[in-house]
């Protein structure tokens, strides 16, 4: 049960995603109970959207991955209650390592935060 996207979790996120060409994409809303700092999104819970955005990409290619690394660099707070898109690219492959870039988008269309990420398959 996916913290991430399960819609039968009851403490998850229910992130719902979609292809758009070579970009998954997804969209979130952070309420009370995701506040890191006053007023903005917990900077783990955004590492959480940029993972799984990420992770979805390779799941829909048919890709069963694991997050091997992450480097997330936060730009600027998420407001709580606004809503943000999220989306994933694949920046290269090699064997069982895949490298993707994630990011989450304020409604002004500035960056929030960015990831890069290596993914190894599993069996
Ligand atoms: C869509 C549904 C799923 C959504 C899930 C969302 C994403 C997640 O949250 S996944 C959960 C978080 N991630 C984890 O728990 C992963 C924990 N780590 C592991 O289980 C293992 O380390 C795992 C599976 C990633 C790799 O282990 P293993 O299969 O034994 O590979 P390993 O032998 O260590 O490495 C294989 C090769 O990759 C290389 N490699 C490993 N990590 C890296 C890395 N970060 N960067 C570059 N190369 C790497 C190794 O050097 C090795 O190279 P070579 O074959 O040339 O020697």
């Amino acid at each position: 049960m996916c913290f991430a996207c399960s819609p039968r979790n009851p403490i998850g996120l229910h992130l719902r995603f979609s292809m758009d060409g070579d970009t998954c994409r997804t969209t979130f809303t952070p309420r009370e109970e995701h506040q890191g700092w006053n007023g903005c999104m917990h900077g783990g819970l955004i590492s959480t959207l940029l993972d799984e955005v990420m992770a979805q990409w390779l799941w829909r290619q048919g890709i069963s991955a694991m997050t091997a690394e992450m480097t997330t660099r936060f730009s600027r707070p998420v407001p709580i209650g606004v809503p943000v898109n999220v989306e994933s690219r694949l920046v290269e492959h090699k064997g069982r390592l895949w490298a993707l870039s994630a990011r989450v988008i304020l409604p002004d269309g500035r960056a929030a935060a960015r990831a890069t990420a290596k993914f190894l398959t599993v069996d």
